[in-house]
């Protein structure tokens, strides 16, 4: 790995069991071969870390990426930039862009409706998760191509789908895949790359899901 950046990136997040946004850039990072200081906060130090946290950045919350001297946060921005300075990942034209905004649009939406069930409340996961498969489902049928969103060329989208599918242990689930069979080969191609699948095998050790 090496970084086409003027300085290595510095990501920081928490110490979650791979669930979390910061996980999600480091999945970028491992695809894209970047290398980067991966600072850890253990999540029950956090309240002694926030006051830092809140100079580099007025929302407060975690992950922050260091660029040089650029502060950067809110995590699917972040994917952004990385894939517009690093020339992929975003798209080659206005269209193909635009479905990978729109995906990880609906990524966002799915990402804020999941927390709300992390205390367990099996009903309220049924009521509320479905349709964000179905929608990524969906438009994935709509764009026709496959493994990936874009056909062959990974994009920043498939980072975000493969934890989506993840942190419900989907990845395992025969009937999920039935369901959903374009997502679920997309994530299955996604953590099949090389470099992915190195990283996968090695943050194990921290999976707890
Ligand atoms: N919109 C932000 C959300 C950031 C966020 O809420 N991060 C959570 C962890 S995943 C956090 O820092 N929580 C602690 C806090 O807000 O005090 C993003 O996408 O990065």
């Amino acid at each position: 790995m090496s970084s086409p950046f003027a300085s290595k990136p510095v990501l920081t997040y928490f110490n979650l069991p791979n669930i979390g946004r910061g996980e999600v850039v480091r999945l970028f990072f491992a695809e894209a071969q970047i290398e980067y200081n991966d600072i850890r906060v253990p999540y029950g130090e956090w309240a002694a870390h926030k006051g830092d946290v809140a100079k580099l950045n007025p929302y407060g919350a975690l992950p922050v990426l260091q660029l040089g001297d650029k502060i950067l946060t809110q995590h699917v921005p972040i994917l952004r930039y990385l894939s517009k300075k690093l020339g992929k990942y975003g798209g080659s034209n206005d269209d193909e862009a635009f479905a990978i905004d729109q995906i990880t649009d609906v990524y966002i939406d799915w990402r804020a409706s999941w927390v709300t069930t992390l205390g367990g409340d099996k009903t309220a996961h049924a009521e509320k998760i479905p349709r964000f498969y179905a929608a990524f489902e969906g438009f994935l049928a709509q764009s026709g191509k496959g493994p990936f969103l874009l056909g062959d060329q990974v994009s920043y989208a498939e980072p975000c789908l493969y934890q989506a599918v993840h942190n419900d242990g989907n990845l395992t689930n025969a009937e999920f895949a039935a369901k959903f069979p374009r997502l679920y080969t997309l994530v299955k191609a996604f953590g099949a790359r090389p470099q992915v699948a190195k990283y996968l095998e090695a943050r194990k050790k921290n999976e707890q899901n």
